[in-house]
């Protein structure tokens, strides 16, 4: 049975354009000399031109596979298959009926031929690829005769930036036309088109648009791509249709010139995890709410908001290309509006890659030489060191000089996911595969980074019988999601990364020794900040790459005090206290104590009190010890105005006193923290627990009671108790669900 041209159901510009096209298509076929009853060009692909073909659309393959098997499972039983091509019409992977597939593999509509039009005549693949938009061709509407026994429907599919990358087309036997196959052809190119997008955008700031809201999140929903200069650098197909704009107008356009906002504004908004969406307005009235998406990472490098309602907006810096690399990982600047460039202009653009962790120490100088001589070794890497020293920011810094650094660089804290959902985050899963799954499945991390590197930050926290799992991926280099029962070959390069001892999980049976030794081909320790001599060249750096336009200059009480910290949170910690410091003393020309925060300065006088606790205890230990009479016990005044320490059996000397006298690790004589003498506080963790010095206080005890104090000043808002402290959120949560003593990094 053959179906009538004009009855042909919902073409996708209408009957009148559908018919114009295939016109137009047969006129071109005619121009380029091809005859109805060619015998078409069955010629495919050498074998191993369509490996090399399918390794170029490799990445085509992985964001279409899973949006192909869901497509397979609305056409089963109709006689049909599905076909996947590269940009040129080349078919890369084809799925089916068994009993289809064969018969159109008669008219070579398989793996390694080329269906553009000028090999095949007008088809929907060829032409779609011509017209550049959803094709129908049916039955007789193909050019050659050999091809009328088929009905095909294909649509093309586009990166961000309006790209060709391929086809994907559904043909059946034209006996079995439906009218639903188009629009399902349609709906999974767009879908293979968005996962491109937020995966191939993960790190830019996005926004998921629409007009109702409960659309949002779905494939309706535009998404725009926004730059750090707050450019659109590329939409979805959905957005371009929605803002009515082509995709070289829209990247024509700004934030500000199209939805008359600031990036600087949505990432205020944007930065409470509750926010609700943002509205948008076109200049024509008309109105979108709007979610934005970016990765993690790109949020930590953004400053806090604005401190108050009615300091200035941030607004962004743009930095002149070259002018200002970043440093790797790093994503954008913000300063505040109208502020004069501080007299301290950073002295030459900042070095990118391994060269910007080079600030001087010994210990890091030995590192990055070390990491030089594994790059493109097929090495693997394992990054130790406390939480912030920089361990996501060397991996990262050795992915940029590999010659993976075009290819992705997924990062992924074992530590921060549901020990329940890691595996399906890391290998993906097929629709179904558990409860609670997406209904299309999901592509796992490891796919993502497939050409580039795989960062597995605290390995340590990864579940034993996924370790198992992960140590047969980088064995057999390839990857089986929750569900499916095809394998997916990945090449990756794999970093991890823990602040743990893993030796020592090795011992009590916690980590997997086959795994360590495939994880540490070269293990790199990165030291803790308060071992580091280069504070000084490390702070200058992140304030040159925080202010762009001239960054202050720390005054020497301010170095002092930082030189005396010991950062518990590390870099993180640092580059917190110093974004906090620049935004308060914009315009000045140097950060005194006045432009520190009172969170730190806290933090400090409790760190001093603890030290000059700690040795007060020792000291009254010592005396104590030639009796051997009885255990020492420190007891706190209340607050900072309060009495000197007090020691049972005897009067202390009151702290000014040892202050004073300067205590190894305390504060030299006459130091003056925030204004204030440094004094005791109750409730420190230095405060001893009775019959126990407090030096047997363990890091981990000490460092709990530090986040319990933060939280409780913080109202038990982890985010804010994080900001306080200078460490992530995810180590608030690792080191309050392991309330147990941790043992240090070898
Ligand atoms: N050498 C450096 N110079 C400037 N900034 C740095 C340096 N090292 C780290 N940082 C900054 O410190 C912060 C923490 O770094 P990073 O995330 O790499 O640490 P981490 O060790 O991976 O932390 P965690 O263990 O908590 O995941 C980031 O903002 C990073 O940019």
């Amino acid at each position: 049975m053959s179906i009538h041209r004009s009855s042909i159901a919902a073409p996708p510009d209408g009957p009148a354009a559908h018919v114009d096209l295939i016109k137009e298509s047969h006129e071109r076929c005619t121009a380029l000399g091809l005859t109805r009853i060619e015998r078409p060009d069955y010629e495919p692909l050498m074998r191993s031109d369509l490996n090399d073909a399918r390794e170029r659309n490799r990445k085509l393959h992985t964001h279409a596979a899973p949006v192909m098997e869901l497509l397979l499972e609305q056409i089963a039983g109709t006689q049909s298959m599905i076909v996947l091509t590269d940009a040129h019409g080349t078919i890369l992977h084809s799925v089916g009926d068994e009993e289809f597939v064969t018969r159109a593999g008669k008219v070579a509509l398989s793996p390694g031929v080329n269906w553009a039009e000028h090999s095949k005549g007008t088809n929907a693949i060829g032409t779609a690829l011509f017209a550049e938009r959803p094709t129908l061709v049916h039955a007789e509407e193909h050019f050659m005769h050999a091809n009328q026994f088929l009905t095909c429907s294909a649509a093309p599919i586009f990166d961000p930036r309006g790209n060709m990358l391929g086809v994907l087309d559904v043909s059946g036997d034209h006996r079995a036309y439906h009218q639903h196959t188009m629009g399902l052809v349609r709906m999974s190119a767009r879908m293979i088109e968005n996962h491109w997008l937020n995966d191939h955008c993960a790190n830019r700031l996005r926004l998921h648009f629409h007009s109702r809201p409960e659309f949002i999140g779905t494939l309706l929903e535009g998404i725009v791509v926004v730059g750090a200069d707050g450019k659109l650098q590329g939409a979805n197909r959905s957005a371009l249709d929605q803002l009515g704009l082509s995709g070289v107008a829209l990247r024509n356009q700004t934030l500000t010139s199209l939805f008359g906002t600031t990036v600087a504004a949505l990432v205020d908004h944007f930065r409470s995890p509750l926010a609700l969406p943002m509205k948008l307005m076109l200049a024509d009235g008309r109105q979108f709410l709007a979610n934005a998406r970016m990765d993690w990472a790109t949020l930590a490098f953004m400053p806090p908001g604005p401190q108050s309602a009615e300091s200035a907006p941030l607004v962004l810096t743009p930095q002149p290309p070259q002018a200002q690399p970043q440093p790797p990982g790093a994503t954008q600047v913000f300063a505040q509006p109208g502020v004069a460039a501080p007299p301290q202009a950073p002295s030459g653009p900042l070095p990118t890659g391994l060269a910007y962790l080079q600030t001087g120490d010994v210990q890091i100088e030995a590192v990055v030489q070390k990491a030089r001589r594994i790059i493109n070794r097929d090495i693997p890497l394992l990054i130790l060191g406390e939480t912030g020293t920089g361990k996501e920011l060397l991996a990262h810094a050795v992915h940029q000089e590999s010659n993976r650094s075009k290819q992705p660089f997924v990062a992924v804290n074992c530590a921060s996911i549901p020990e329940s959902l890691i595996e399906a985050e890391l290998f993906g899963y097929e629709e179904g595969a558990f409860t609670g799954a997406r209904r299309k499945g999901a592509t796992g991390r490891i796919v993502q980074a497939n050409g580039g590197t795989l960062f597995l930050d605290e390995i340590g926290d990864m579940p034993l019988p996924l370790q198992a799992r992960l140590l047969r991926v980088l064995q057999e280099r390839c990857v089986t999601p929750l569900g499916s029962g095809k394998s997916i070959a990945v090449d990756i390069a794999v970093i991890g990364a823990t602040h743990r001892n893993l030796r020592e999980m090795i011992q009590r049976g916690e980590f997997r020794e086959d795994l360590y030794y495939r994880l540490n081909g070269l293990v790199l320790r990165l030291p803790p900040l308060r071992e580091r001599s280069d504070l000084s060249l490390v702070a200058q750096r992140i304030l040159a790459n925080e202010c762009p336009q001239g960054a202050p200059r720390i005054s020497a009480e301010v170095m002092a005090l930082f030189q005396r910290c010991d950062w518990p949170g590390n870099i993180r910690q640092l580059a917190n206290v110093l974004r906090t410091a620049a935004v308060m003393a914009a315009g000045e020309p140097q950060i005194t104590q006045a432009h520190l925060s009172d969170d730190f300065l806290e933090d400090v006088r409790r760190l001093a009190q603890q030290q000059q606790a700690a040795a007060l205890a020792a000291a009254a230990q010592a005396q104590a010890q030639p009796a051997m009479a009885q255990p020492v016990a420190v007891a706190m005044p209340a607050g900072p105005a309060a009495a000197p320490f007090a020691a049972p059996g005897g009067a202390v000397p009151p702290v000014a006193a040892y202050a004073g006298a300067g205590y190894p690790g305390g504060y030299p004589a006459g130091t003056v923290l925030g204004g204030q003498p440094a004094t005791p506080m109750a409730g420190t963790p230095a405060a001893a627990l009775p019959g126990q010095p407090p030096s047997a206080r363990t890091l981990h005890e000490q460092e709990i009671t530090m986040i319990q104090a933060a939280l409780d000043a913080a109202g038990g808002n982890i985010s804010e108790a994080s900001k306080r402290l200078g460490i992530s959120r995810n180590t608030i949560y690792r080191k309050l669900r392991w309330n147990r003593p941790e043992s240090d990094v070898s």
